[in-house]
């Protein structure tokens, strides 16, 4: 279970996180939705300690996340970066098994590899992707590597930041239901921050929507529809007439 209480977070004289309170429990599957900028990415980073809260704590599992030991502690998460962020110079293989080379999790070379090559299965892609280079490889062929890579090492928790950003609206249904399938199968507890609302219906047990720094709206996915909030109605709608200040 994830704990958010009463998060914030400036840069500057930017005040992003105004007063976050959420709670993730354990094995759901939660979307954060909300306009750009207003701290989505920012606040799943406060998790990961990639961003220090001015004020607020998070628990994991009823931990303080300031006081655990680091390595133990990120080898529980998985994680699939905006635009996929695949090492280039590195085989596929070897991006998918990165964090089983080294830290808490390495295993032996051939014991990685294996591993590798069974969650590029698991994905959808053939054992001879496994030494090619990330470049020769589709949108929709990288964002599967970068999947392969957020399970390889079995984590208990996954964060997917905006999953099907740059992908075709097929592939992106394809890379939606596959997140689904494999969120369900592997128990996890997962955040997925996305503007994609086909994302949210495929993947949310759970939707929170984040506008001017605090949680504005937060439920099932199944009463989304029907929350009689204005700014989450014109978000689900994509309105530019509503309550969300829009720059035009
Ligand atoms: N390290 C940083 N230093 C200064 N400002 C930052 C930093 N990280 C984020 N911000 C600012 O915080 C705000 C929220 O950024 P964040 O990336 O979380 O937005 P987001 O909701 O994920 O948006 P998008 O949907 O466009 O990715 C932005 O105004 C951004 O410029």
């Amino acid at each position: 279970m994830i704990t958010f209480e009463n998060i914030h977070k400036s840069f500057g004289s930017n005040h992003v996180l105004r007063g976050v309170n959420l709670t993730v429990e354990r094995g759901e599957s939660m979307v954060i939705i909300g306009g750009s900028g207003t701290g989505k990415s920012v606040l799943i980073k406060t998790v990961l300690g990639l961003v220090e809260p001015d004020s607020g704590r998070i628990l994991v599992d009823g931990q303080d996340v300031t006081q655990v030991k680091r390595d133990a502690f990120l080898s529980r998460f998985g994680m699939l970066f905006q635009g996929g962020a695949l090492f280039d110079s590195m085989p596929v293989w070897q991006n998918v098994a990165f964090r089983l080379q080294r830290g808490a999790l390495k295993r032996p070379l051939a014991e990685a590899r294996e591993i590798a090559i069974e969650k590029l299965r698991r994905v959808g892609l053939a054992p001879d992707v496994a030494d090619r280079f990330p470049a020769e490889l589709s949108g929709g062929m990288q964002k599967r590597v970068s999947l392969a890579r957020a399970i390889a090492a079995e984590p208990e928790i996954i964060f997917f930041d905006e999953p099907t950003t740059g992908l075709d609206p097929i592939m992106s249904d394809v890379i939606n239901e596959l997140i689904r399938e494999i969120v369900v199968e592997m128990g996890v507890t997962a955040m997925t921050i996305t503007h994609d609302m086909t994302s949210v219906h495929t993947i949310a047990d759970k939707v929170a929507m984040l506008h001017r720094g605090t949680i504005q709206w937060s439920g099932r996915q199944t009463d989304m529809a029907q929350s009689g909030d204005p700014y989450v109605e014109q978000f689900v709608n994509g309105r530019a007439e509503g309550p969300i200040e829009t720059l035009r």
